[in-house]
């Protein structure tokens, strides 16, 4: 369960959330809204990544605050929109076996090539993870994320790199993850696929409902 608790966020004087108070546990939720108004924050939040100016979050029970903040950003797992920020690797299995380097090297090895496989990305193993096209380097991105296995994975507009044939295979495959998924998108077909989403406009959550509701009310907001 993920408890957001009376969350304002400041940078410097620009207040960007305002009081966000929510909690989720389903296992799908989508997040919309304008550029600008909160959402990447909003995830960000999410793994410690951004610590509130004030209020609390936590994942199950724990505070991204603090002691157990370390404990939270290795179980909520998280999927920048640019893949570079977080490949960090020279090739691409080096760049998955990163998240696993407190494992024996045997067991590694073969985690690594089950994660390649299952991302199509099993033939590019051993080019340099800064050649591969935009959408191969996102898929990567996910992989290395995914390989860790986290227990929630945030993504923040995963398929803008992508083509259509990667962003449904990406979507495909978020929706067929066991674990518990955040997904921050523009695309809005993305959402009818959620257990619920919540809807952000300059900083405050609007709306929190069923994705058809929540779809209908973000384009009625976008159309005034
Ligand atoms: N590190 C930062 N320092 C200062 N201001 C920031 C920082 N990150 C975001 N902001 C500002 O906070 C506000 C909210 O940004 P955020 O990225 O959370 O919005 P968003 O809804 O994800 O937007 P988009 O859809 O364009 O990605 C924006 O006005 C942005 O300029």
């Amino acid at each position: 369960m993920i408890e957001v608790g009376a969350v304002t966020h400041r940078y410097g004087d620009r207040t960007v959330l305002r009081d966000v108070t929510v909690t989720l546990t389903e296992h799908r939720v989508g997040v919309i809204g304008a550029n600008g108004s909160g959402k990447s924050t909003f995830a960000r939040l999410l793994n410690g990544l951004v610590l509130p100016t004030s209020g609390s979050v936590t994942v199950d029970g724990l505070s991204t605050r603090g002691r157990s903040g370390a404990q939270v950003r290795r179980s909520v797992g998280f999927v920048f929109t640019d893949p570079d920020a977080q490949i960090l690797m020279p090739t691409v299995a080096e760049d998955v076996a990163f998240g696993l380097r407190d494992l024996p090297a045997s067991a590694v090895a073969e985690r690594v090539a089950e994660a390649l496989a299952s991302f199509g990305l099993a033939g590019h193993a051993d080019h340099p993870a800064h050649l591969l096209s935009g959408g191969q380097k996102q898929l990567l991105a996910l992989c290395s994320v995914l390989v860790t296995e986290p227990k929630v994975l945030v993504c923040d507009e995963p398929t803008t790199l992508l083509d259509r044939r990667n962003t449904r295979r990406v979507l495909t495959l978020l929706s067929e993850l066991p674990q518990r998924v955040v997904l921050v998108t523009h695309d809005l077909d993305a959402m009818l696929a959620m257990d619920r989403v919540l809807v952000f406009d300059d900083g405050r959550l609007v709306f929190d409902g069923l994705p058809a509701d929540a779809v209908a009310f973000y384009v009625e907001i976008s159309s005034r």
